[in-house]
């Protein structure tokens, strides 16, 4: 196996010497025939010759039991870690990550987390203020720039973290259960604010989850992941129009259809 990074994508070559041809336009993610193993190569893959294309602008929930590989593929897209086999590629640069976790740095201000991720990116002192406040607005934290971490509620850091991710500026969001941790009802505001970022932004989202409605509410296609090995069974476009509710018949239905097919991977995996 070959692995070449560059700041954009992470490659590694299919067959040694003879790397995939790079993704065109139209184009935001593309996975040729991606495994993943850990360690112990008697036992199944991880992942198992995932073969998946994200457009730009496209909204794509990953689906799976615990364990199937979710998180690891989405690292594998961030460029955190390489495949086995296969080639990742992020045409439009690295990806911007949000986690269940909104990891704030908590002797920081809102504020100051998100003028911390835009340092990063070399954005000069008084740009990252006015950008920092651009993008307090952008979730509906107007004036809260002076907040401390411990003054705001945990869809309030989600929020900030969704921001945080924002300023990172990559045209693909990976997002892994990053509302697992909300009350419903926080969870249902963060799903609208969310959506409306997303259709704002253009943004390409790929979104881990293993709540089957949340899937449904959110995305445009739905992709079925199975447990060990770890690869695509089945995948839906969910045409729905937007705004959706997570009690809309429509969700409802689909949810019931995707949740069978969930339970039967469960089931396969645990004979
Ligand atoms: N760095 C690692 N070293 C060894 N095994 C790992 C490593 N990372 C993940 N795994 C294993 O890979 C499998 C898939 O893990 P992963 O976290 O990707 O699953 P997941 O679908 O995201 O799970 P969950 O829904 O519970 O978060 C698990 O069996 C896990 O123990």
């Amino acid at each position: 196996m070959t692995s070449v990074s560059t700041a954009a994508v992470t490659t590694a070559a299919h067959t040694p010497g003879a790397p995939a041809p790079a993704a065109g336009p139209g184009v935001a993610v593309r996975l040729q025939g991606v495994s993943k193993h850990f360690g112990d190569a008697s036992r199944p893959p991880v992942l198992d010759r995932i073969d998946l294309t994200v457009a730009p602008g496209e909204f794509v929930c990953l689906l799976g039991a615990s364990g199937c590989g979710k998180s690891t593929l989405l690292s594998l897209v961030a460029g955190l870690d390489a495949p086995s086999d296969g080639t990742v590629e992020v045409p439009d640069g690295r990806p911007a990550l949000m986690f269940q976790e909104p990891a704030l740095y908590p002797w920081l201000t809102a504020g100051q987390n998100i003028e911390l991720a835009l340092r990063l990116r070399g954005v000069g002192r008084q740009a990252r203020r006015a950008e920092a406040d651009r993008l307090l607005a952008l979730v509906h934290l107007e004036g809260s720039h002076a907040k401390r971490v411990h003054e705001l509620s945990g869809g309030m850091r989600q929020r900030v973290a969704l921001a945080r991710a924002l300023a990172q500026e990559g045209r693909v969001l990976l997002m892994d259960e990053p509302f697992a941790a909300l009350d419903a009802i926080t969870r249902d505001v963060m799903h609208d604010e969310l959506t409306r970022i997303w259709r704002e932004t253009g943004l390409s989202v790929v979104f881990v989850t293993h709540n089957v409605r949340e899937a449904v509410r959110l995305g445009q296609r739905v992709v079925l992941l199975s447990s060990r090995p770890g690869r695509i069974v089945r995948e839906w476009t969910v045409d729905l129009p937007h705004p959706r509710r997570i009690e809309d018949s429509g969700v409802a239905e689909l949810s019931v259809e995707i949740t069978d097919h969930l339970r039967q991977e469960i089931s396969r995996h645990g004979r």
